[in-house]
């Protein structure tokens, strides 16, 4: 029987359930990064008013942008309850966005909740179990699920029931409860790490990508236009271009650039005032910050470009091992400045460049090095 869903558009408040968001925010709080990923305390407060409502308003992203709308559209046309969703990839790139624009794609309430703060089953079947018809459940780090709490997952995702269990020991039963048709919506940024029967479970899978600076500057034009700053075509440009793919930093850099501008010119946005803004917060023309730089020039300088040990190269720059590990090499190696080998970490041709540093022995040494 298919159930009927309220028309689409239909703005609603989302109700935020259980929310745990301590795991999100140390982890930004241990980068406390203005180029992290992560949302910090000010995004948050500012990000409701900057997110797109609808998928029309929504930057990029073509292919799961056309797939969901594809998979939206029948639903709606079938008046029934969307498949389950869901969503993987790297912090910033618009999960939780196209999440509630799914709800508002399809009319429906939309529930938020996170995997961290589910920890026992009877936390979820409590969540389950007041669901209307054609909600949207938005499961925000799905992948910290705890183990009891994802079997129970499975049932309600395939059969829309789950089973209760009262009691304990030889004397437990187990009641079965009829749950109203949902869509549940899973956001991960480690889809690695789901289970593939959880992750059989969806109907549709979004692999969210880095964006391209031109996007971007659509990103910084539209944000612009909702704070009401005045902005150049290469103003935006400028802050695209440091933004590392990911829309909440442009959103952030923006933020700051305009502070800037505000406090040093008359307020809009020009490329000289971008750039200048950003030289004071140390974000570089490829949006690397000071921790990143710190990383290249100890390998470029101390190391000749290496190969050289993990560790060695985290005493060189004063950081901890899993810093330098997990908060600065990713986008260096994303970008194609450091190479991580067996034999240690490289500097890439592209690193010397870009640091304006010369290779030691005129780069053949450098290109033998990276090559073996
Ligand atoms: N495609 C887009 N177009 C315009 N703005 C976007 C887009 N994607 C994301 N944003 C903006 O970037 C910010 C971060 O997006 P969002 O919170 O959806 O990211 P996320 O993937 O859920 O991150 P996390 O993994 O940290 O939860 C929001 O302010 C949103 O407005
Ligand atoms: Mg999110």
């Amino acid at each position: 029987m298919c159930p009927k869903v309220p028309p689409p558009h239909r703005e609603r408040e989302a109700v935020v359930v259980n929310w745990d968001d301590t795991a999100a925010m140390t982890e930004h709080a241990a980068s406390g990064r203005l180029v992290g990923g992560g949302a910090d305390g000010e995004d948050q407060a500012v990000e409701a008013a900057l997110r797109p409502k609808d998928l029309g308003e929504f930057i990029g992203q073509e292919k799961v942008r056309e797939q969901l709308d594809l998979v939206l559209r029948a639903a709606r046309a079938r008046g029934a309850t969307a498949d389950h969703v869901l969503l993987s990839g790297a912090p910033g790139l618009g999960k939780t966005t196209l999440s509630m624009i799914i709800a508002a794609e399809m009319g429906a309430p939309i529930r938020i909740t996170s995997g961290p703060a589910i920890q026992h089953a009877g936390d979820l079947a409590a969540i389950l179990s007041s669901l209307q018809e054609g909600e949207v459940l938005f499961l925000d780090e799905i992948h910290r699920m705890s183990r009891p709490a994802e079997e129970m997952l499975y049932m309600a995702m395939e059969d829309f029931r789950v089973d209760v269990i009262v009691g304990k020991g030889p004397g437990a039963t187990a009641i079965p409860l009829e749950l109203p048709p949902f869509t549940l919506v899973g956001a991960t940024t480690r889809a690695g790490l789901l289970p593939p029967p959880l992750r059989d479970r969806f109907g549709f899978t979004g692999h969210m990508e880095f964006y391209e600076p031109t996007e971007l500057e659509r990103v910084v034009h539209r944000s612009a236009g909702l704070l009401d700053v005045g902005i150049e075509a290469r103003g935006a440009a400028e802050i695209a271009g440091r933004s590392r793919g990911t829309p909440r930093i442009a959103n952030r850099l923006l933020r700051r650039v305009r502070d800037y501008a505000q406090v040093k010119a008359d307020g809009v946005i020009t490329r000289d005032i971008a750039a200048a803004a950003l030289a004071v917060y140390e974000v570089d023309s490829r949006g690397l910050d000071r921790l990143d730089r710190a990383v290249l020039e100890a390998l470029l300088k101390l190391f000749g470009g290496g190969p050289v040990g993990l560790s060695t190269l985290a005493v060189a720059v004063g950081e901890e091992r899993e810093t330098v590990e997990e908060v600065a090499e990713p986008f260096l190696v994303r970008e194609g400045l450091l190479a991580r080998t067996p034999r240690g970490r490289i500097a890439t041709p592209a690193a010397w460049a870009h640091l304006g540093i010369t290779p030691p022995g005129s780069g053949s040494g450098q290109q033998g090095l990276f090559g073996a």
